[in-house]
């Protein structure tokens, strides 16, 4: 089976779908037409179309893959660790679980996450993804497994061996990986950007090294990939709900996996797919990844819900699209492209990615601010930005419940609330449960992500996207920190920074913003849930 595409309740303007149909949208599309998203985005989507010769051009490294998986289990490597951000780890962390196969990702600063992958290392290789080869949380995954390594008594040969790395031709990390005498350098297209590399060497090489079947991923794609010049495809179909959702007011894309559908976390790829290529310009879909069809944040005035692996719902408006893995990623990145040209973007860069970047580095360079807690309750010290608390009695009994409503009341209409926990996703994993705690609180959309790895996703939609959203900062305790080999800071340093550079940008742009920082990080989460009810 292809892909399928339903539709409930939704009402797409004529003129959507007839601008896209006598502009030969389709058509265009799959001959690589650069000048379909404008002047301005020419130059850009000439060099980052490349995704949708994938399905054909990765065929190749289905076999290379099965000898590397077999040459390593031949060592007794069976570990697979994957360092990389965004782009370069969602894809996998999808594949790998729809297949139900153990894949290590690393996507975090937290030391605690950090320290914690870094067991077995006997029987673990570790898959360096970077396709600029400069991000510096993938750098500092490299540079910390190397001292792993070389602290279980490995010499700087084997210690290459264990490292397969993914890169563009050309980047940095290709040079390193030469240097250090990685086992094996893959070096992926560069005209596909890290959002739409699902089916390339980024997705591909970290998921076939964990077992997953990935020929099966592209034979999947190839089926879909047949269609994608017909103008009422389905892909094409989604493309059409998605900028036809948005030009009615329904910009709020909640996503959920169906039900006892075998693809297991689909929304937070696309999260950043769709975040990442609309948000921009000061507009975008906001992507909200649910916990499930049902839960709160599924249905409201903006939002339309899209069900991957199943029909859509009757109650709509709500989308439906069913189909296996490999033709979900080839669809939605089609469908993508086309909202692009119906929001009037360009779906291809990231502007405002790198300002939180700079802010990081900066903060590293002339040191953590020292910021005092307005008031402290229980293991929650309460910070925040601007005037956001003025007025509120911080001190009282309920002191951390009144300070989230005063955020929440922040919210402007047709507006949303992004958690944004620097946190470790595993430990802490229960500060997730706030996202639905929140929403069922609320009529706005609220979003959760975790820190750093939202920044290289929604952190895009944050800041170039509608300015109306409210933000909630968690950080936690570091017992235990990390240090980065090489470098003059540590992870529990960079990760504060990471945060504090995010919360600059928010300021900078007069967002309403509450920090709180857990001086306990399991007490703090448990407070957070109960004044949340
Ligand atoms: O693969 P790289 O170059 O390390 O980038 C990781 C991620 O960072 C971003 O470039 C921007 O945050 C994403 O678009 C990308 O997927």
């Amino acid at each position: 089976m292809s892909l399928s595409f339903s539709a409930a309740g939704l009402e797409v303007p004529e003129q959507v779908r007839a601008q896209l149909l006598q502009d030969d949208v389709a058509a265009r599309l799959i001959q690589k037409d650069a000048t379909l998203w404008g002047p301005e985005a020419e130059s850009e989507a000439a060099v980052r179309l490349g995704w949708l010769d994938l399905p054909a051009s990765s065929r190749s490294l289905v076999a290379q893959l099965a000898d590397l998986r077999a040459e390593l289990a031949a060592e007794g490597i069976d570990r697979v660790v994957l360092c990389g951000m965004g782009g370069s780890s969602l894809a996998p962390e999808v594949i790998c679980r729809t297949a139900g196969v153990p894949l290590v990702v690393l996507d975090t600063t937290d030391p605690g996450q950090v320290t914690a992958a870094m067991t077995d290392l006997e029987r673990t290789v570790v898959v360096v993804s970077s396709k600029s080869g400069g991000t510096v949380e993938t750098d500092s995954h490299r540079r910390a497994f190397i001292g792993a390594f070389a602290a279980a008594g490995l010499d700087e040969e084997q210690i290459g061996r264990r490292f397969v790395v993914v890169t563009d031709p050309g980047s940095p990390l290709a040079d390193t990986a030469a240097a250090m005498g990685a086992r094996a350098v893959f070096l992926a297209d560069p005209t596909v950007g890290g959002r739409y590399s699902a089916l390339s060497a980024f997705g591909l090489v970290p998921s076939a090294l964990a077992g997953a079947d990935v020929g099966a991923l592209v034979d999947e794609a190839e089926q879909l990939a047949e269609h994608l010049g017909d103008p009422a495809n389905t892909a094409m179909e989604l493309g059409i709900a998605l900028g036809g959702g948005f030009r009615t007011g329904r910009d709020k894309l909640a996503l959920a996996d169906a039900e006892g559908t075998a693809i297991q976390g689909f929304g937070d790829w696309a999260e950043q797919l769709i975040a990442e290529s609309t948000g921009k310009e000061g507009r975008g879909i906001l992507p909200v990844v649910l916990e499930s069809v049902d839960a709160p944040g599924s249905s409201g005035p903006d939002v339309l819900l899209a069900v991957v692996g199943a029909r859509a719902p009757a109650r709509g408006p709500a989308v439906g699209v069913d189909g296996p893995l490999g033709a979900q990623f080839l669809g939605w990145e089609y469908a993508t492209a086309v909202s692009g040209r119906v929001l009037g973007i360009n779906p291809f860069d990231q502007p405002n990615v790198t300002e939180s970047k700079e802010n990081t580095q900066a903060i590293l360079a002339a040191g953590l601010p020292d910021e005092q807690p307005l008031a402290t309750v229980g293991a929650v010290e309460i910070r925040a930005a601007g005037a956001l608390l003025d007025g509120v009695d911080l001190t009282a009994t309920d002191g951390l419940r009144l300070a989230l409503d005063a955020l929440l009341g922040a919210v402007p209409p047709r507006g949303y609330l992004a958690v944004m926990a620097y946190l470790d996703r595993l430990r802490d994993a229960a500060a997730a449960d706030v996202r639905a705690a929140f929403a069922r609180r609320t009529e706005h959309a609220v979003t959760f992500g975790w820190g750093p790895r939202f920044l290289h996703s929604t952190g895009q939609y944050h800041k170039g996207g509608p300015q109306s959203g409210a933000f909630l900062q968690l950080t936690g305790a570091v017992p235990e920190d990390l240090p980065v080999p090489d470098q003059p800071y540590t992870f529990g340093m960079l990760q504060a920074a990471q945060a504090a550079g995010d919360r600059k940008a928010l300021a900078d742009r007069k967002r309403p913003l509450l920090h709180l920082h857990l001086v306990d990080r399991a007490a703090g989460i448990g407070q957070l849930l109960d004044a949340l009810g």
